[in-house]
């Protein structure tokens, strides 16, 4: 029977194709699963039709609709077909007639390269290369036997040597093979021969052989280039062979939701690897799908979880919360085994592990806590110091008594507090938590310290944890996870990025009891954001452009961030007024939707909650339906969301408005402990912030839009982002 599978790139057009052209696609998929391979070649509404001028026999077209026509892969043997693209019926053919379908040498999966395109550019560059030594072009260290051992075929190799930088390469890789783009990619970056190998190569052919359901192997094999049937199971990263059609309405339904189908090899490989030893770790950069690992490591556990085992999958904020178990859901259908997970904050987690009537300190409230407690104790230092040396000294390193406390180091605290006055500070720390807890109050850390402690005195909840957003949880939030799962392999999956850290919790995981040496992986491609919106945050976040980051290109932490997807750079606008800045605001927002862009998948954030308020009303009462980000809602809702930076944290909108980034909002000076009190948390403080506008700007996935009033922020010209 013959079947129609799905291509990445057709699913990438999803979220653009009209309710109709989706139709049309459901009724060809049927057509394919209903009739035989003759029948279908006959059938006059499908018209599965050669091309005239095709430079790929192979690639054919179908009939979707009135006006559109599906580029399908139809290879000669088997009676599996591939729709590539879809499009109105003019483009289509020309788009059709362009593209050439192989099968990669080693990883044996199916590539589509534009080959006119290529032919068409290389003589140019090969002229344009003349100039250049062939040892000093992008890949003159590279030998043609080792290229050749990553996959890349006679056709690439030609085009790959007519270029001299990694600018060239960047206007070649949209046309190239899919998996040799990602090796020349990988190779211009700077990864040596070896690592490519291990890193690309390897794991696509482990993907390719899993899928494909073939002994793992890992080397290259014999490859049989015109078994297309074979190939086209071998391709899981990219092709998707859909089970029924509630699977492909899904598809059709959620259009950016391919991270569910298309996992990437390197991601596949961390969160289906059948089991760690210990505890797991992944990091990666803005958008680079470490939230999609960790939802694809909840269902594999949950495919192996025994009997009464449970797991606890975990975050930072409630509105994290609500974004997971939406992911979960979308990824797990059985609602019996999603009910095997727990998903919630560590402090919702805390809580109800101490199940207490206290009620949590607000963050309003705790400056006048702590002045209470100084003004019983007679201290004479700031509120500040105390609220710090509690949270950075005392409770991070779960000290009990004064000469616990004593005894410690202080790392961290640039302040000196000799010995002989830390139990003043220590006698004024109990008298604030007495006083809490004699007016039925508590803090949220303090709850984590107190559940840490109950647990660590029963049985572990939890067979395993999985953290998302990690960055940023304290020693005392570590040390609840750590006791509510017992030491056991598979314990503890852990992703992160630690360039996103916001609150400033520095922690070694080691010092914890929980160890990932040689349990961790990096994740390196963002899916999310344009190249374009990714580099202009990298240099905010870097404090200096771009170009400079580039130049170094050793600084691999900063500048190993790469996307492969490309669009306008950010649109920055310096208003006069505030109220000038919301109507700006309330234009562009108007301009996103009248380009088609819904209202829900628009987001806009600031530095405080007045703001918030005030850009509410204000697009309201423009007619721009908005609303205050809440934790409990999900991108159903079709009305712009406004909410502060930090509840951006982890979230992903299309289009994105970053308002108010003016000189005295960022760095917020409150936010900074001054440097002449404490220069070590100055530092650390002043990061934060920088990090905070870093996570507000990668949260758009195609558009970005700035604005200020009066003077830009700081980190703006620092990083010489500023446009005119
Ligand atoms: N393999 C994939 N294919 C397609 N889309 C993907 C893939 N992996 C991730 N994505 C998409 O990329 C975006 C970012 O993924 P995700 O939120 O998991 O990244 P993250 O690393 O957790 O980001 P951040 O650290 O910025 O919160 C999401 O829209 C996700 O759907």
């Amino acid at each position: 029977m013959p079947r129609l599978a799905f291509d990445i790139g057709f699913c990438a057009q999803l979220g653009k194709l009209q309710g109709t052209v989706r139709e049309g696609v459901f009724n060809a998929w049927e057509k394919f699963e209903r009739l035989t391979l003759e029948q279908l070649f006959k059938d006059p509404g499908l018209k599965l039709e050669s091309l005239k001028r095709a430079r790929d026999p192979h690639i054919r077209t179908i009939r979707i609709d009135q006006g559109t026509r599906g580029v399908v892969l139809a290879p000669d043997s088997g009676d599996m077909f591939v729709l590539l693209r879809v499009m109105p019926h003019d483009k289509a053919i020309a788009w059709a007639v362009k593209q050439k379908a192989t099968i990669n040498t080693v990883t044996r999966a199916v590539e589509i390269r534009d080959i006119a395109m290529l032919e068409e550019l290389t003589p140019a560059y090969e002229h344009l290369a003349r100039g250049t030594e062939p040892e000093q072009r992008l890949f003159g260290k590279v030998s043609d036997g080792d290229l050749a051992a990553l996959g890349i075929d006679g056709t690439t190799l030609r085009q790959a040597r007519a270029l001299t930088s990694a600018e060239q390469l960047e206007v070649f890789a949209p046309f190239f093979p899919a998996d040799q783009r990602e090796v020349l990619e990988y190779l211009a970056a700077g990864f040596p021969v070896q690592q490519v190998w291990q890193e690309v190569v390897a794991v696509n052919l482990a993907a390719a052989e899993a899928a494909a359901g073939d002994p793992a192997t890992g080397s290259a094999g014999t490859a049989d280039t015109s078994d297309y049937a074979t190939a086209i199971h071998r391709t899981p990263t990219r092709i998707a062979v859909v089970a029924d059609s509630d699977e492909l309405r899904d598809i059709l339904d959620k259009p950016f939701a391919a991270w569910r189908i298309f996992l990437h090899p390197s991601q596949h490989k961390v969160a289906y690897r059948a089991s760690y030893s210990g505890s797991a770790q992944v990091t990666g950069g803005p958008g680079t799908g470490k939230t999609v690992v960790a939802l694809h490591r909840v269902r594999h556990l949950l495919r192996h979880l025994r009997d009464g085992e449970r797991i606890l999958l975990t975050t930072y904020t409630n509105a994290l919360v609500t974004a997971l178990r939406a992911g979960l859901a979308a990824l797990v259908h059985d609602e019996e085994l999603r009910s095997r997970v727990d998903i919630s904050t560590v402090d919702a987690f805390a809580g109800r592990v101490v199940s207490t009537s206290r009620r949590p300190l607000r963050g309003s409230e705790e400056e006048s806590r702590w002045q209470q407690a100084a003004r019983a104790t007679g201290f004479t230092g700031t509120p500040r110091f105390l609220a710090q040396e509690y949270k950075h000294v005392i409770l991070a390193q779960n000290l009990r008594s004064l000469e616990a406390y004593e005894a410690a180091d202080r790392p961290g605290r640039g302040s000196r507090l000799p010995v002989a006055a830390r139990a003043l500070v220590w006698r004024t720390v109990q008298e604030f938590i007495d006083r809490l807890s004699a007016d039925r109050l508590r803090t949220y850390l303090g709850t984590c310290a107190e559940a840490a402690d109950l647990l660590a005195a029963s049985a572990p909840p939890y067979r395993h944890i999985v953290v998302d957003e990690a960055q940023d949880l304290h020693p005392a939030q570590w040390r609840l996870l750590r006791a509510a799962a017992p030491e056991r392999p598979d314990d503890l999956f852990i992703a992160g990025d630690p360039h996103q850290r916001i609150y400033d919790s520095k922690v070694s995981l080691r010092a914890l009891g929980i160890k990932v040496a040689g349990r961790s992986t990096k994740m390196r491609k963002n899916y999310r954001s344009t190249h374009e919106i990714l580099s202009w945050s990298t240099a905010l976040l870097a404090g200096r452009p771009f170009s400079q980051l580039a130049d170094d290109s050793r600084n691999e932490t900063l500048v190993g961030y790469r996307s492969a997807l490309h669009g306008t750079g950010p649109v920055q606008h310096a208003a006069a007024t505030d109220s000038a800045e919301l109507d700006a605001l309330a234009d562009r927002v108007r301009r996103w939707t009248a380009a088609g862009i819904s209202p829900g998948d628009i987001g806009v954030t600031t530095r405080f909650n007045r703001d918030v308020e005030r850009a509410i009303a204000h697009l309201t009462a423009a007619g721009v339906p908005a609303m205050k980000l809440r934790a409990d809602t999900t991108g159903d809702v079709d009305r712009v969301r406004i909410g502060t930076m930090h509840s951006f944290k982890g979230l992903e909108f299309r289009c994105v408005a970053v308002i108010g980034i003016d000189a005295d909002a960022l760095p917020f000076d409150k936010a900074v402990t001054p440097a002449e009190v404490d220069r070590l948390q100055h530092e650390a403080d002043l990061m934060a912030e920088r990090c905070l506008l870093f996570v507000a700007c990668t949260r758009a996935r195609d558009e970005l839009y700035l604005s200020w009033t009066g003077r830009p922020s700081r980190f703006l010209v620092e990083a010489g982002c500023l446009t005119s």
